[in-house]
């Protein structure tokens, strides 16, 4: 099966710069989509809850902030990059009673239309412009003249209009600069949370703190074990970024590459794809959506328990002595939001 792909050329900025956009929460997402739909010449509001902590940033950029209902009353394509368990409300609350006629419902991720926390009424357009990247790495690479690529997906195209308004507005964020592949809710929505759960976020996290384990209760240094398990980890990254696992495996050394083709199978073992299946299993039967729902209804008690302790790591105080040794890696995460 082939997908499309589109790229600058495919898409018109005019249709997106012909309308009204709200831009709800002003997050890492939220940040990134509004001030280069700003740059691209797009008329763009904030909508966020009454006492935000992010107003002042977003007005610190010349942004106009409103409540999300104002923003939701005033535009008519309305973006929603709050957290994806606060949406339900936001919707619900704010945004369904200033839906008009003809009005876009855009996500940036497809959680709350696939898990059906959101249900929208058949007179306006549905659509994602899902970025693949952190929100800051998208405004960055938009700024320095390039993109991070970008799913879209219509699942309601009252208009007729639906494609060419989300390729606009991918166009206006940087995403047609990279390539902008069209899908669907479901596809980006498991595929998304499998990725980030199973090998970016938490496959990566994991693997990370347990080599670094490893080392350390063997007797090693943490500070060469944090060079070895995470800071390097990031320059072989960048080569498989560049050229795939081909061009990583090219540029180590044979020692490196026999080691990682006879060593790296039995780290990831067939019990691992066999979790890692379950894993998707969960995300696809709801049972993650149902338990992550309940989490944040409950106050989020679990989530901040682990969050902690992956705080108090050991890998986190060495990091941070390292870091500040090394003045260009330590960026810090609110340099635009
Ligand atoms: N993080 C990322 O890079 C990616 C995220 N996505 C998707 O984008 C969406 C946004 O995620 P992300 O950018 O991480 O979100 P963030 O957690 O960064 O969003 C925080 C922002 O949302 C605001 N917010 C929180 N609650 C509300 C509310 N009730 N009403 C209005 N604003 C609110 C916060 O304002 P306040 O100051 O008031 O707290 C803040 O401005 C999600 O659907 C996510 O899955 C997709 C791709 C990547
Ligand atoms: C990998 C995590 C992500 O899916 C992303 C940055 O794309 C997210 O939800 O933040
Ligand atoms: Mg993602
Ligand atoms: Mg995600």
């Amino acid at each position: 099966m082939s997908v499309e792909i589109f790229y600058d050329d495919d898409a018109d900025l005019s249709v997106i710069q012909g309308r009204k956009v709200a831009v709800i929460g002003y997050g890492s997402q939220g940040h990134a989509h509004a001030l280069s739909l700003r740059d691209s010449g797009v008329d763009v509001r904030i909508g966020l809850r009454e006492g935000s902590k992010s107003a002042a940033k977003a007005e610190e950029e010349g942004l106009r902030v409103l409540t999300n209902a104002e923003a939701a009353a005033e535009a008519d394509v309305i973006m929603i990059l709050a957290p994806d368990t606060a949406q339900r409300h936001i919707y619900a609350q704010d945004i369904a009673p200033n839906l008009k006629d003809g009005d876009a419902l855009f996500f940036g991720h497809g959680f709350n239309i696939r898990y059906g926390l959101i249900e929208a009424p058949s007179n306006v357009d549905v659509a994602m412009v899902a970025p693949k990247g952190p929100g800051h790495l998208v405004r960055r690479q938009f700024v320095d003249g390039k993109g991070v690529p970008a799913l879209i997906a219509i699942e309601q195209d009252a208009t007729g209009n639906a494609q060419a308004l989300a390729l606009a507005y991918a166009k206006g964020i940087g995403g047609t600069r990279a390539g902008v592949i069209k899908t669907t809710f479901k596809e980006e929505t498991e595929t998304d949370l499998f990725g980030e759960q199973a090998v970016l976020c938490g496959g990566a996290s994991a693997l990370v703190q347990a080599g670094f384990e490893v080392l350390t209760e063997a007797g090693y240094a943490p500070e060469v074990a944090y060079f070895e398990c995470l800071h390097e980890l990031k320059l072989i990254v960048d080569l498989m970024y560049e050229g795939g696992i081909a061009r990583m495996r090219y540029s180590i050394s044979d020692t490196a590459e026999f080691g990682d083709l006879t060593r790296g199978p039995r780290v990831i073992t067939p019990a691992v794809k066999e979790e890692m299946r379950k894993i998707l299993g969960e995300i696809q039967d709801g049972t993650f959506a149902t338990e992550w729902v309940n989490e944040d209804d409950a106050g989020r008690g679990n989530y901040k328990k682990l969050q902690q302790e992956g705080e108090q790591h050991p890998i986190e105080e060495v990091g941070k002595k390292l870091r500040g040794l090394m003045s260009w890696v330590d960026r810090p995460i609110t340099e635009t939001a």
